[in-house]
């Protein structure tokens, strides 16, 4: 069984995504939480923005936003996906992501395709999406669009 729980993040968890901390040297990889929730504010993509944490038991360890068109087939983008420094190389980010797409496909039933972008130097974090399905779609600038798509 899948025990790890997504939860929208609001007044009562918001301080707790903001405790989520990287390596030094994955901070570049990836939106910081509170980046991700200024994001969610002002919704840079105009599209709908939810920002969520990832828990186990009553830890927060890991954070991700949905970036989407409501009602779209193909117009999902997970970003800002991370695990906590200290809950890294136990599982969790592997456990997280199948959770996260089928949380996905249980919110938007309509979602035929997610979507993602990933820094090209991003090996570890590429492994992991390659490992669920997701495939290379297009290069740009450094980053590289990974596209799943749902049966
Ligand atoms: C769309 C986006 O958001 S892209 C941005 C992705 N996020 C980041 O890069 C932020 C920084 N990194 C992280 O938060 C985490 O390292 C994540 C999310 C990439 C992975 O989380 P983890 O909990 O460590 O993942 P998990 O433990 O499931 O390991 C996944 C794989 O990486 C391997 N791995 C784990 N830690 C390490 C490590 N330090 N070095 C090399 N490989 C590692 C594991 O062995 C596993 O490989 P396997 O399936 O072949 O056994």
């Amino acid at each position: 069984m899948n025990l790890i729980r997504i939860e929208p993040i609001d007044k009562n968890n918001w301080e707790e995504a903001h405790s989520i901390s990287l390596l030094k040297s994955q901070e570049k990889l990836v939106p910081s939480v509170i980046e991700s929730l200024a994001w969610a504010y002002i919704k840079p993509w105009d599209e709908a923005f939810d920002p969520y944490i990832l828990c186990k038991d009553d830890k927060t360890f890991g954070f991700f936003y949905l970036s989407y068109t409501p009602n779209s087939t193909n117009n999902y983008w997970i970003g800002g996906f991370q695990i906590d420094k200290e809950y890294q190389g136990m599982g969790l980010g592997t456990q997280s992501l199948k959770r996260i797409l089928d949380f996905i496909q249980e919110m938007h039933r309509q979602c035929e395709v997610i979507s993602l972008t990933i820094e090209k130097s991003n090996n570890h974090a590429r492994k992991l999406y390659e490992k669920l399905g997701f495939v290379n779609q297009e290069n740009q600038d450094g980053e590289i669009i990974y596209k799943l798509k749902l049966n």
